[in-house]
């Protein structure tokens, strides 16, 4: 079995009156990537804040890094082993990138070189510019840098690809891959569903501050077990609800048609329709489901 990094039993938390966690389970393992997904305000940077210990909650059980809640030792040791890169995560405006860079390896004591953290964040060609003068995505790739900094076993990444080209993104999640080979255990939150979907091993999905799916994402995807078809026919809405397998017809440029059985319901349209074009069958994504599981239109 794999290490537990963090573990938090039945968590509470919230603003004054206002709670907005209630009762969460959360576990993340050596190698493992949990996604933890939600809509604005389901709570998310609220877990990883109550996490950090940076503001108060209440839990049945905590530990993180081998430490409970309440282990003095806790906080100084935790902060060695711990990486966060966190949204609007702030870096010194006069400091430049190679500065800034010095300063944050002096807080570990086993860091990165300059180079190697220079490298992983791409960012060799801008190293003697203020902080400040970086654009919007090499700031971020500074912050993923101050985050692996290190040689962390557990990583909080907050939202980590918002202003990130698709290079930069790419290339986030070709380093993702390899701190978990590395046996790093990482959180994730993140708005783009193609991401969680190549990234994570598990998805939690969090909806008005309570967790409403843990799981893996092929296991997620299997619980609403649709294909989608799409394509140009010329049969009318009526025959096309008729066909065996249909669950929902909707047209907008193409016609999609949801099926519990696409199989059937392609062989009677390639029968009944001698027109069919552009045919495409794709299964739901993880987009899809989300969208099924926080009351969206799926
Ligand atoms: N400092 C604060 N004081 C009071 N309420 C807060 C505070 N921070 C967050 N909230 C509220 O707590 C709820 C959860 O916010 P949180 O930032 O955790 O959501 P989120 O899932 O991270 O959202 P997003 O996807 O928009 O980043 C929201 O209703 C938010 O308005």
């Amino acid at each position: 079995m794999k290490t537990l990094l963090a573990e938090m039993q039945q968590l509470n938390a919230g603003y004054g009156s206002q709670a907005v966690l209630e009762n969460v389970n959360l576990t993340i393992a050596a190698g493992e990537v949990v996604a933890v997904l939600g809509i604005n305000g389901a709570g998310k940077t609220t877990l990883i804040k109550s996490l950090l210990g940076l503001m108060p909650y209440q839990c049945e059980h905590f530990s993180l890094l081998g430490y409970q809640q309440h282990d003095q030792r806790r906080a100084a040791n935790i902060k060695q082993q711990l990486g966060v890169m966190l949204q609007l995560g702030s870096v010194s405006a006069t400091l430049t990138v190679a500065e800034q860079l010095l300063v944050f390896r002096h807080y570990y004591a086993n860091p990165k070189s300059l180079a190697e953290l220079l490298e992983i964040a791409d960012l060799e060609a801008v190293q003697h510019h203020r902080c400040g003068d970086l654009s919007a995505g090499q700031q971020q790739r500074l912050l993923l840098a101050l985050a692996l900094c290190g040689n962390p076993r557990l990583l909080f990444l907050d939202e980590p690809t918002v202003g990130m080209d698709i290079h930069a993104r790419r290339r986030l999640w070709q380093q993702i891959a390899e701190l978990r080979q590395q046996q790093v255990g990482m959180l994730l939150t993140t708005h783009y569903l193609e991401e969680a979907e190549q990234l994570a091993d598990r998805v939690v999905v969090l909806h008005q501050g309570r967790v409403i799916a843990n799981d893996s994402v092929s296991s997620l995807k299997s619980r609403l077990n649709y294909q989608r078809i799409r394509c140009r026919s010329s049969l009318s809405q009526q025959q096309l609800w008729q066909l065996p397998g249909v669950v929902d017809v909707s047209s907008e440029r193409l016609l999609t048609i949801t099926s519990k059985s696409a199989p059937d319901t392609l062989r009677a349209l390639l029968n009944q329709d001698p027109d069919l074009q552009d045919l495409d069958v794709q299964m739901l994504s993880l987009e899809h489901i989300f969208l099924h599981l926080t009351g969206g239109q799926a």
